[in-house]
């Protein structure tokens, strides 16, 4: 039986990887959380790990509410646990540290935390070379990606292409000064996290997939592009030099690229190993109407300029990718507050990139250009 670790166990995400776990009959042994506890302690119950940490504004309570259960308050204390599966689902840069923890240690870590790749693709690479560790991506494009892939080599690639839905204004409003987080939450295809919905409307959570994707399978950015396409079904293609092309299609549903991330991310492979030991259960089939159009269109790089954004920071590399994200990250929570327009996110997002030090990658560069990159957006919204 393989063993199973969630950062995120609360999220979108980490419910969704709980329901594969259920159905694979995995053991869960550690579980982190932030503040939603009535949630936890329902996972508690059913799935009984060892561990669980919680925000440490909450611990108290976390305490006398799982009087069984070691409660800690530090995400990387889980990642460390000796799980052979970590799936890596806490949003933001909060995700990286224990990402980097559970690489360190050897972990097979089924990868949902995009911005973790972005802002530190080659060094994950290196502890992965390093510990034995390995990185499967959960994100839908990003599996779809791997899917195609199998069985190819990446030097016959000629591109990859990642689909967006175009998010909940891609037909308009054309003027977007006006958008309300209430707007914004309304994603037309899937039923995520705050941070990611409000990303897929702006075309940054494309823009971050892009370098996902770029760091991810190693090919120039040249080679990575973005099509529309409202129907979510058609997930990613990827182009061969020989003219041929491969597209992955699949219903809108999390669970397949969580059950194929978390499979896989011992062996490569679909239900691979000791697992074909237990009868194969599979995702739920949805009602997925093949015959209904599929329509792809270019992306409006005008009206969602966080996507070209994304690119530039791609292009600048270093700790470019480090600003782009932490800047977006400042400003969509500030937009979810109210605080700030919508169009002030690709704005600010901007003017902080053009302020981006010349500073090489590194783990300490990270935490340290994503500090000064939140402050410095702080001082372009508010001072
Ligand atoms: N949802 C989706 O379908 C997809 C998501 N992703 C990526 O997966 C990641 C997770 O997204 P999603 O599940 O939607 O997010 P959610 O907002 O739904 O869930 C976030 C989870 O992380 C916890 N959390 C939040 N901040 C912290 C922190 N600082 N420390 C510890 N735990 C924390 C939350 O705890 P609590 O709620 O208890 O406070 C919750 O368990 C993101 O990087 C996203 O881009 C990628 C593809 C698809
Ligand atoms: C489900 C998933 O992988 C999300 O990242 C999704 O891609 C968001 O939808 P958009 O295509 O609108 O960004
Ligand atoms: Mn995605």
């Amino acid at each position: 039986m393989h063993t199973l670790s969630i950062l995120g166990s609360t999220g979108s995400i980490g419910t969704q990887s709980l329901e594969v776990a259920r159905r694979r009959g995995y053991r869960i042994l550690a579980l982190a959380a932030g503040r939603n506890l009535s949630l936890l302690q329902e996972q508690v119950r059913e799935f009984r790990p060892e561990l669980v940490s919680v925000d440490s504004s909450v611990y108290q309570e976390a305490k006398d509410l799982l009087p069984e259960t070691r409660v800690v308050t530090d995400p990387g204390e889980v990642a460390a646990f000796p799980a052979e599966i970590v799936v890596g689902a806490i949003p933001g840069l909060a995700g990286l540290a224990p990402t980097r923890i559970a690489l360190e240690r050897g972990a097979a870590v089924a990868l949902a935390n995009k911005e973790s790749m972005v802002v530190a693709g080659p060094l994950m690479w290196d502890l992965v070379g390093q510990s034995g560790g390995r990185i499967s991506p959960v994100d839908s494009e990003h599996s779809a990606l791997y899917q195609c892939l199998a069985g190819e080599q990446l030097s016959e690639v000629r591109e990859l292409v990642i689909t967006a839905s175009g998010g909940p204004f891609r037909t308009g409003p054309e003027d977007l000064s006006e958008v309300t987080p209430e707007m914004a939450l309304k994603h037309p295809t899937w039923a995520m996290g705050a941070k990611v919905t409000i990303d897929s409307s702006t075309l940054m959570n494309k823009g971050l997939e892009v370098l996902e994707a770029h760091y991810l399978y190693g090919l120039p950015l040249e080679q990575v592009g973005v099509v529309v396409h409202p129907q979510s079904i058609i997930h990613a293609l990827v182009r061969f030099q020989d003219g041929n092309l491969k597209a992955h299609l699949g219903p809108p549903n999390m669970q397949l690229p969580i059950q194929y991330g978390i499979d896989g991310a011992p062996h490569g492979m679909r239900f691979a190993g000791d697992v074909h030991a237990a009868p194969r259960h599979p995702a739920p089939f949805t009602d997925f109407p093949l015959a209904r159009t599929l329509e792809i269109f270019e992306p409006d790089r005008d009206r969602f300029p966080c996507l070209d954004l994304a690119y530039a920071a791609g292009r600048m590399g270093k700790v470019a990718p480090v600003v782009l994200n932490a800047a977006d990250e400042i400003a969509v929570e500030a937009f979810l507050q109210k605080k700030i327009r919508y169009t002030d996110i690709a704005r600010v997002i901007e003017q902080v990139l053009q302020e981006c030090p010349d500073q090489k990658l590194g783990w300490d560069a990270i935490f340290e250009v994503d500090a000064w990159a939140r402050t410095r957006t702080r001082e372009l919204l508010w001072d």
